[in-house]
């Protein structure tokens, strides 16, 4: 089973609607490896004896683990967070969320800055690079269970935009034109 991603509407309509655009235009697992972002599908029943995920934890050094339960009963200040996941942002670290019940939708700003959604359900791990413009929202469902991962003590502020002079953001534009190569002219 494959992650399904694809480019957003430009309508502002409520956010947890697909926002596909008409035709749809999806995105591949290539492409959002070329934005640095990384995914895994894993079995979410098994999250707390998963030999696969313990592999990656430990690949990775994500020793730090907590479970997030996104409904209005389980977190304080409910509808604000919720504002906040979805107000556009960037973190100094990686963004790391496994998704054990539920889906929603991670957004992630591509290079020529137009909207990609990510649609994560559960056993979908996703890794967002450091530096990366996003946001996040339930969808209709309305409801999540996520796995947030860390290297070592976690760090979740979120700057939101504009960063252009944060030092994750200048690192994650270098590793960006790195990636997409020297331009001919300068040969
Ligand atoms: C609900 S986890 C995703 C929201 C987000 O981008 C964040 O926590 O920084
Ligand atoms: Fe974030």
């Amino acid at each position: 089973m494959a992650l399904e991603a694809w480019f957003m509407d430009e309508s502002n309509e409520d956010q947890r609607l697909p926002h596909h655009r008409n035709p749809k235009e999806l995105v591949s697992l290539n492409h959002l490896a070329e934005l640095g972002v990384l995914y895994w599908h894993l079995n979410p029943n098994n999250y707390e004896n998963d030999k696969e995920l313990q592999k990656i934890r430990e690949a990775r050094g994500y020793n730090y683990m907590d479970l997030l339960d996104l409904c209005p009963e389980k977190v304080t200040n409910y509808e604000e967070k919720l504002r906040n996941f979805y107000t556009e942002h960037i973190h100094a670290d990686e963004e790391i969320r496994y998704c054990l019940e539920g889906s929603g939708y991670f957004d992630v700003r591509d290079k020529d800055d137009q909207w990609i959604r990510i649609w994560i359900k559960a056993g979908d791990l996703i890794i967002l690079p450091a530096g990366i413009y996003h946001r996040f929202t339930l969808d209709t469902s309305n409801y999540v269970k996520l796995m947030r991962l860390f290297l070592g003590e976690p760090v979740w502020t979120a700057y939101n935009r504009p960063q252009d002079d944060h030092p994750a953001r200048k690192e994650y534009i270098k590793d960006l034109t790195g990636k997409m190569g020297v331009p001919l002219e300068a040969h």
